[in-house]
């Protein structure tokens, strides 16, 4: 009792978190800006490159682990999943960050987040990933959805790859597309917002995960 309400004094409201709360509690998904610094995502870039050429990655595949299937139809994109416990510089990086809005998250809206998944992707030049529903994975958990883009600081829009969420606003299906910029950090709810990648000209980075409920 005692702990707990000194937790409660201890407690400061932080504006960058409350601005994901309540945007995603509006509209269900939230762009965050330089969410990782134009650093980390070099080193996050490098990382994953390191891994990338050591052959780490894999095709991805839909479907749940014991029940994988490789369309290429559906997505292009090949992944390495992060395993937090053996994590390098980098990733222990990008951990800590989202390790501090996991908490404040928990902390402040009781969504009871208690694991995460989350894998490097790279898109090769011609690939896509066709609208879904992340929770078509047969995994319910998944609340919330959470896209880190780690493309080079000169990327441009031309490069395409734009993430389209399919958005609602008075019964009218509403399209948002948004460029995969460097540092920018997409969330939106798993389990109710379809969305896709259209097609990428330029090869396209980045690291996807879901925080989990049990
Ligand atoms: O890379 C993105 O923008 C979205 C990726 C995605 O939808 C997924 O991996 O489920
Ligand atoms: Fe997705």
């Amino acid at each position: 009792m005692e702990t707990e309400l000194f937790e409660q004094l201890e407690f400061k409201e932080n504006p960058f978190y409350e601005r994901i709360i309540s945007e995603l509690q509006d509209k269900q998904y939230c762009v965050v800006e330089e969410f990782f610094t134009r650093e980390e995502v070099a080193e996050l870039r490098k990382s994953l490159w390191e891994k990338y050429q050591e052959d780490h990655f894999k095709k991805a595949a839909i479907g749940n682990k014991t029940n994988e299937v490789i369309y290429k139809e559906v997505r292009g994109d090949f992944i390495k999943w992060l395993n937090e416990a053996e994590a390098g510089k980098a990733e222990q990086l990008f951990f800590d960050k989202l390790n501090a809005l996991v908490t404040y998250l928990n902390r402040t809206c009781f969504l009871g987040i208690l694991t995460k998944e989350f894998h490097y992707a790279v898109y090769p030049e011609g690939t896509f990933y066709k609208r879904h529903l992340d929770t078509f994975q047969n995994d319910g958990r998944r609340k919330l959805s959470l896209v880190c883009y780690l493309n080079d600081e000169d990327w441009k829009p031309e490069n395409g790859g734009e993430l389209v969420i399919y958005t609602e606003e008075k019964g009218q299906e509403v399209p948002v597309k948004l460029y995969p910029f460097p540092g920018r950090v997409v969330i939106f709810e798993s389990q109710v917002l379809e969305h896709e990648v259209k097609p990428v000209k330029t090869e396209r980075l980045s690291i996807t995960g879901w925080l989990k409920t049990r």
